[in-house]
């Protein structure tokens, strides 16, 4: 069974090419794999995939979102480190790209990939970054995050998955994130992914992140969208551009009237075989 390796800006992830749609996935196998002691060591888990196959498996609710997704086209299907499904996931969404060109899945250049947060055109470039089409950053509310007992207020977005985005005064690199940030269950019924940034500059932000179902990671894509996204929000401009410095590197995020795009690093690092009586015991 092929595996794998990658990451966008440190943010890392098994890739599972299922290009017949029979892989058993199961939330203990996702766990397993991405366990840095047990397993490989990611932050997530990408199942290629076609449309088709997850459609046939999703609840008729989750059917109705998926409603635009190209069957026949290949999909994204996304697990965190804890075994959960997530709706999105962008510095994910590049490495997919990365491999489906360096498989000969599809052109380099402009296609379309079906997420659970419907299909999203991707870009690749020569350089090996990506830029993706991740839709509107929608904002929903205000809520604060609360980190070592003191609270940060942030404006909670929608980018296909919920995000609380908090400007700080301080120094990100100061917060302990080992701990989950508290948050408001109500506005986040489904758990959040919580981003604390501050100005770095007149165009860039430097941001730290707490990830539903995984715990801090070195970049998370969907969140330096929704920080921009959040800092727009609050100097009242509906649109502008920001570089976003994260752990593992830098990225490049633009808000526009109708959506939003993200550019960064995309990198393949190994491939190998999973050992099949490894896989039979971590179901
Ligand atoms: N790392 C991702 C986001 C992955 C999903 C997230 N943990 C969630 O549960 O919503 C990214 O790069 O966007």
């Amino acid at each position: 069974m092929e595996f794998l390796k990658g990451h966008g800006t440190e943010n890392d992830f098994v890739v599972l090419p299922d290009l017949d749609g029979t892989l058993d996935l199961t939330a203990a196998r996702v766990r397993a794999l991405c366990d840095r002691n047990r397993g490989l060591g990611a932050d997530g888990v990408l199942r290629v995939v076609k449309g088709s196959v997850v459609l046939d498996t999703e609840t008729e609710d989750a059917r109705r979102r998926l409603a635009d997704v190209d069957p026949d086209g290949w999909f994204m299907d996304y697990r965190n480190a804890d075994g959960s499904i997530a709706e999105m996931c962008g510095n994910g969404l590049r490495l997919f790209a990365a491999y489906l060109v360096d498989a000969g899945l599809a052109e380099a250049g402009e296609f379309v990939v079906g997420t659970r947060s419907g299909p999203k055109p991707v870009r690749t470039h020569e350089d090996g970054s990506v830029t993706l089409h991740m839709g509107p950053a929608r904002v929903f509310g205000r809520s604060q995050a609360t980190v070592s007992g003191e609270a940060y207020p942030g404006v909670a977005i929608d980018v296909g998955n919920p995000h609380l985005a908090c400007l700080i005064d301080g120094d990100p690199t100061d917060l302990d994130l080992t701990v989950p940030p508290g948050h408001d269950p109500v506005l986040f019924p489904h758990g959040v992914n919580v981003e604390l940034f501050r100005r770095k500059g007149p165009d860039a932000i430097q941001m730290r992140v707490h990830e539903r179902g995984v715990g801090e990671t070195r970049s998370c894509g969907t969140g330096t969208v929704a920080a921009v996204a959040a800092l727009l929000h609050l100097v009242d401009e509906p649109t502008g551009t920001s570089y976003v410095d994260v752990l593992g590197g830098r990225v490049r995020v633009e808000i526009t009237e109708d959506g939003s795009t993200l550019t960064g690093p995309a990198v393949l690092v190994a491939r190998g075989q999973l050992d099949r009586r490894w896989w039979e015991s971590a179901s």
